[in-house]
């Protein structure tokens, strides 16, 4: 194979590229690649009949040979005009479908990881390289194509044509090709770095235009503009400055090869005029030499800087590569069994568990969660409450100790059957792009309109939506901007009663909603949770009254629990947060 890169771990990558993506694609890449052997040996002809034209027409005279002479130019370039569309046809087809194909396997991954990697990558990355990475990969593989393969074949058989009429004056091309690439692999490692910093760069931009758009209020509210405005400015100078740096590199691969191509073309003419004039040399000779060399020279220009322009499209490709070979942070076990219907005891058994890198937040923690029945979990902030909805949904795994649904340790259960399980009400609510009624509906796949209907009522959304003037059609906005706090989590609520599931999480579901919406609420839960094992997580003591039993959790530790007269009575710190909650 060819050496495109100094780098060996270059090279495997478009090694690895052409294994995955040109395989695939092998019909057309093909296909052009057929045309281009047309373009290469048309190449060819156009400098050979310089010849015949110098020696059929003006050292021998023959005015017969003018027809067949002109229909040769007309054909070779007739050819040369289809071969060329044909190349760029598939070329282009292929080059969508890489990328294409690209961006599904990319998120496709993406989707498949677990929590943490979004914890750990920031979604401007992501934006960046869904566009970036894809285009790079179908850059790469056309550069190499085209390059490797048209420009090429094209050098080969036009060399041939000099070493076939003139052997001796070949020899220029074999002097001044290695000049040309020792000249321009000197410029290769600076467009390297160049390159990487312009991805990162990029990726600023889109960063400052995420957060503007999403912390809009808080830029407005708080004066931002400048920081913002700051911010953005200097990630677009960089862009500008980095692809100002690598057009610069680009283009100094220019004076080096007009150089040389002009000390080699001067030098065959030079020669060869000594040769006609002196040495008897038929002139047609000269001419398809002098004519092979011309041409020669936008391919070989092309070959010596096209690992300047890979060493671009390489990033992207490392960058890409990188994210498909980055480990799943929580995958389902080769022999994982769908969850069966069951009561819907959860437990928790021996549980340690801390964030990556983080302190521990459940150190060997029991819990036993009733099947059927209410449990609230309450406590100070950042004693654990969310972490063990996490764990319940399997977002992570515990380092040690299984968290068991009816005695079945999920992490054997396949994500899906444990996750069709639970109806979730974030503390976050998020909404998508679309309508209310698409909203509600993510929450069961096939509901009908009645059905979703009844949950907002269910939810007490009903009115409030239609009142809306689109009534069930109306659009949510952009992660539903154009509804307020208490609407969004009204719909969300509703989504998660319309799931209709057998085990229920709430996490400060009801924080957003006024006392009279939540007390709506209360009563539409009562119904809900009927035979249901519901957990709810809420700072208001108001919501949890209800609650069969009251887990109350502080630093990862159950300090008490049980209904909540007994736990009033206790007088521990349940009873201590109750008070505070009613004094003025
Ligand atoms: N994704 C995360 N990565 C690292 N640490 C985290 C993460 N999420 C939570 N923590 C930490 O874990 C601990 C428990 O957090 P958790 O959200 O479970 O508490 P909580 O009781 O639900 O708090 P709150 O009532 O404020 O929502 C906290 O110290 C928190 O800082």
């Amino acid at each position: 194979m060819f050496r495109f890169f100094r780098s060996t771990e270059n090279q495997r990558l478009v090694a690895r590229l052409i294994r995955e993506s040109f395989y695939q694609h092998r019909f057309g890449y093909g296909a052009a690649i057929l045309s281009m052997l047309v373009v290469a040996a048309t190449t060819g002809a156009s400098a050979w009949i310089l010849k015949e034209i110098t020696d059929e027409f003006v050292v021998f005279k023959r005015i017969d040979r003018v027809n067949l002479i002109a229909g040769g130019v007309a054909t070779i370039f007739i050819l040369k005009g289809l071969a060329n569309f044909i190349q760029a046809y598939f070329m282009s087809r292929v080059g969508n479908a890489i990328i294409a194909d690209r961006q599904r396997k990319i998120y496709d991954r993406i989707l498949a990881q677990g929590i943490e990697f979004y914890h750990s990558t920031s979604s401007s990355d992501l934006i960046t390289r869904m566009t970036n990475n894809a285009q790079a990969a179908r850059n790469v593989l056309d550069l190499v194509v085209t390059s490797y393969v048209r420009d090429l074949l094209s050098l080969v058989v036009l060399v041939g044509v000099m070493v076939w009429q003139q052997p001796a004056l070949s020899i220029i091309c074999f002097v001044v090709g290695p000049l040309a690439i020792y000249g321009v692999n000197r410029i290769l490692k600076r467009v390297r770095k160049f390159a990487a910093m312009e991805f990162r760069s990029v990726g600023q931009i889109v960063q400052v235009m995420q957060e503007t758009a999403i912390g809009v209020r808080v830029v407005k509210s708080f004066n931002l503009e400048g920081a913002m405005r700051n911010r953005m400015y200097k990630a677009v100078s960089d862009v500008e400055n980095r692809a100002n740096n690598i057009a610069t590199l680009e283009a100094a691969t220019s004076p080096v090869m007009e150089t040389l191509a002009g000390l080699a073309i001067a030098g065959a003419i030079f020669v060869s005029g000594f040769l006609v004039l002196q040495g008897g040399q038929m002139p047609g000779n000269i001419m398809a030499f002098i004519g092979a060399l011309l041409f020669a020279y936008e391919p070989a220009k092309r070959l010596a800087r096209v690992r300047i322009s890979l060493e671009s499209g390489i990033v992207g490709v490392r960058m890409m590569f990188e994210l498909a070979d980055q480990p799943l942070t929580l995958v389902e076990k080769p022999d994982a069994k769908p969850l069966l219907a069951g009561p819907g005891e959860i437990r928790f058994d021996a549980v340690d568990f801390a964030y990556q890198k983080g302190p521990p937040v459940l150190d060997r923690f029991d819990l036993t969660l009733a099947p059927g029945k209410m449990t609230a979990l309450v406590g100070p902030s950042g004693g654990g409450k969310s972490t063990i909805l996490n764990l319940i949904m399997r977002m992570y795994d515990p380092q040690s100790g299984r968290v068991l649904f009816d005695g079945h340790d999920i992490s054997h259960a396949t994500l899906a059957s444990l996750r069709e399980k639970i109806a979730y009400v974030s503390q976050d609510t998020f909404l998508f792009a679309g309508t209310i009624m698409h909203n509600i509906r993510l929450g069961r796949e096939g509901a009908t309109d009645d059905e979703v209907i009844a949950a907002a009522k269910a939810a007490n959304a009903h009115d409030f939506i239609s009142a809306q003037a689109k009534g069930y059609e109306t659009d949510v906005g952009e992660n539903g901007g154009l509804l307020s706090g208490g609407q969004r989590q009204r719909i969300s609520i509703a989504r998660a009663m319309l799931r209709n599931a057998e085990i229920l999480l709430l996490d400060e579901a009801t924080s957003a909603l006024d006392a009279e919406s939540e007390a709506l609420f209360r009563d539409a839960l009562q119904q809900l949770t009927e035979g249901r094992t519901t957990i709810v997580i809420a700072h208001r003591l108001s919501t949890v009254h209800q609650a069969d039993t009251i887990v109350v959790l502080e630093a990862g530790k159950v300090v008490e629990s049980g209904p909540h007269k007994t736990l009033l009575q206790q007088g521990g710190l349940y009873q201590k947060l109750y008070e505070y909650q009613l004094m003025p």
